[in-house]
């Protein structure tokens, strides 16, 4: 915690608190005022023990699951499932999000989002964002301009050039504005309340809806969010008890703030009516966030030898457990009227060849279109460019809004089609691929970026989590083989690991190149492990700022 500076704040109340803040960066005392200092302090009392509670029941189902159990629909909550409810009508703002724009939040990212011509933009804390302080106080700042209109963006001068001005499109002509908060497993250590981190998720969640709530009430909305990373209906209650909370304290009518959930873990598929009940009085639908989700997969089964995934490129869509998954999505949202969002295709625009650039945004419109055709309300895009081809698919296919009319009665989904192991291989390329790009996602994030082209793919710390869990499962998992008959051992990680600073010598503006041998180190560190270690942006937090 060498980065706390601030022992004691006083914030008027007669007593002082006992709240400990991260060093100053600029724009902090704007934020941070002793009003939100105090809003801060109130959610983390409250809500802190069952953040806890939550967490140790995550541990207690995986021991679960490493003795051999397997994910199942609960039987408690029959009723749930079988009962005839929705979700409370959706405000007019959300009712089409045929193409959601995802990106963090920098100020340029912001604008550009923002201007993009998409329905909606998540501005995100988490996947894609590395929480360094300076990125999140900064974060929080654009966000808090964006809303009230005064956002703006110089770029740097340039040998002599000056830099590209960025301002904000007028509000009618803006995407609608999202953010998605760090998940429950995260701490802010630059915010110690009595001794203590405070969640990352209330950190950023409360903050964005103290400054921003009263704004978005003037245009008839309210504070949007996508909840990263649930594991049960008890988390969605959680967040349900924190979302009244928020409510109440900031004088906003009950069920304004509206919420998206990703379905991105392998145990909450099988509560999503549960999740949606949980929430359903601010629920505007749930999204397949399918990188976490094949990470989870991983993770839940990282002990059962049958359920090994073959090699990431090879965990399509088009999988038959992903299948199940993305349309029993669907049918559960339908039949409660909420949306069910597609997610997100990893290839980005390739500059500078036209077959390989045409090849990539293929793949795209195919999965797109099988998102469509499925009965996906709407899509993600990670790249502005992307925006025009996946608004043709669903504008040609999708004429209404939205598709919540479709109901998917014909989906029959069981616990068998949702965890049925996957065919493929693991081949030399995957293998070194996966290496690679552990090393280098770390060692960007490590320097403060967390989403990166890598090989012109958007690689984030969910797509980043596939390869490194791919790599301790199939290391720790007796008698596999590559393709080519080569057993996978830790000799080949090694001889991976040796092989790639030279591999990467000549890219050294690579992001984070700097910070490469300390990622490394780090991976070799994680894969060795005798346990899986839960998350990599837990022990790379450790190293942050
Ligand atoms: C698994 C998940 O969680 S998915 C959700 C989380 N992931 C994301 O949101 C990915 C977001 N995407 C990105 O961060 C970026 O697109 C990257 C890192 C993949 C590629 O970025 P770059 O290398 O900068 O792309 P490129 O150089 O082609 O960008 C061209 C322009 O588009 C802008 N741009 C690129 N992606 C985005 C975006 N998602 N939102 C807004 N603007 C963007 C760039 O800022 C740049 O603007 P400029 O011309 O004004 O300078
Ligand atoms: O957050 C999205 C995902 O795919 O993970
Ligand atoms: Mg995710």
């Amino acid at each position: 915690m060498s980065a706390v500076v601030s022992r004691v704040q006083d914030l008027g109340g007669g007593t002082p608190e006992r709240i400990e803040l991260g060093a100053h960066v600029p724009g902090q005392e704007q934020l941070l005022t002793p009003a939100a200092l105090a809003f801060l302090i109130g959610l983390h009392r409250r809500f802190e023990p069952a953040r806890q509670a939550r967490l140790a029941a995550r541990r207690e189902r995986q021991r679960f699951f490493d003795a051999g159990g397997l994910p199942d629909f609960r039987a408690d909550t029959a009723a749930i499932r079988a009962g005839d409810w929705q979700v409370a009508p959706l405000p007019a703002a959300l009712l089409d999000r045929r193409v959601e724009i995802t990106g963090p939040v920098d100020p340029k990212m912001v604008i550009n989002a923002l201007n993009s011509g998409a329905n909606c933009f998540m501005a995100d804390f988490e996947d894609s964002t590395a929480p360094t302080w300076g990125n999140l106080i900064t974060g929080q700042r654009a966000l808090k301009q964006a809303v009230a209109g005064t956002l703006e963006f110089t770029a740097p001068a340039a040998n002599g050039t000056p830099g590209k001005h960025y301002a904000l499109k007028p509000f009618a002509q803006q995407a609608v504005l999202m953010v998605r908060p760090r998940g429950w497993h995260l701490d802010e250590k630059h915010v110690r309340v009595d001794g203590a981190p405070m969640s990352a998720s209330l950190f950023d969640l409360g903050l964005f809806a103290f400054h921003n709530a009263g704004a978005l009430t003037t245009f008839d909305r309210g504070p949007y969010f996508y909840l990263p990373k649930l594991q049960s209906m008890e988390e969605a209650q959680l967040w349900n008890d924190v979302l009244d909370h928020v409510e109440q304290a900031l004088h906003l009518t009950p069920g304004q703030i509206k919420v998206t959930v990703l379905i991105e873990t392998l145990p909450a598929v099988f509560e999503m009516d549960e999740i949606l009940h949980a929430l359903r009085t601010r629920i505007a639908g749930l999204n397949c966030g399918r990188w976490d989700y094949v990470f989870s997969y991983i993770k839940t089964f990282r002990k059962h030898r049958d359920k090994v995934l073959p090699e990431r490129g090879q965990v399509t869509m088009t999988q038959p457990f992903l299948r199940a998954y993305s349309e029993l999505l669907i049918q559960t949202c339908h039949r409660r009227g909420a949306h069910a969002m597609g997610g997100m295709a990893a290839q980005i625009p390739i500059s500078g060849d036209d077959a390989a650039n045409e090849t990539a945004m293929a793949k795209v419109r195919a999965d797109k279109l099988r998102e469509v055709t499925a009965g996906h309300d709407g899509t993600w895009v990670a790249h502005p460019a992307l925006i025009p081809l996946a608004r043709e698919i669903f504008d040609e296919r999708m004429p209404t809004p939205n598709q919540r009319h479709v109901l998917r009665e014909d989906v029959l989904v069981v616990q068998a089609d949702l965890i049925k192991p996957s065919l493929g291989t693991i081949t030399r390329a995957g293998f070194e691929g996966n290496v690679e790009v552990c090393v280098r996602y770390l060692a960007a994030w490590l320097d403060g970026n967390g989403c990166v082209p890598i090989h012109w793919l958007m690689e984030d710390a969910a797509t980043a989590e596939i390869a490194r869990t791919q790599l301790w499962q199939w290391l720790h998992s007796d008698g596999l083989h590559l393709d080519d008959g080569t057993q996978v051992d830790f000799a080949l990680l090694e001889r991976a690991l040796i092989g790639l600073p030279s591999k990467l010598a000549d890219r050294m503006k690579l992001p984070g190149a700097s910070r490469i041998n300390e990622a490394i180190g780090m991976l070799d560190r994680l894969t060795h492990a005798d346990d899986l270690a839960e998350f990599l942006t837990l022990p790379a937090y450790a190293r942050l700022d």
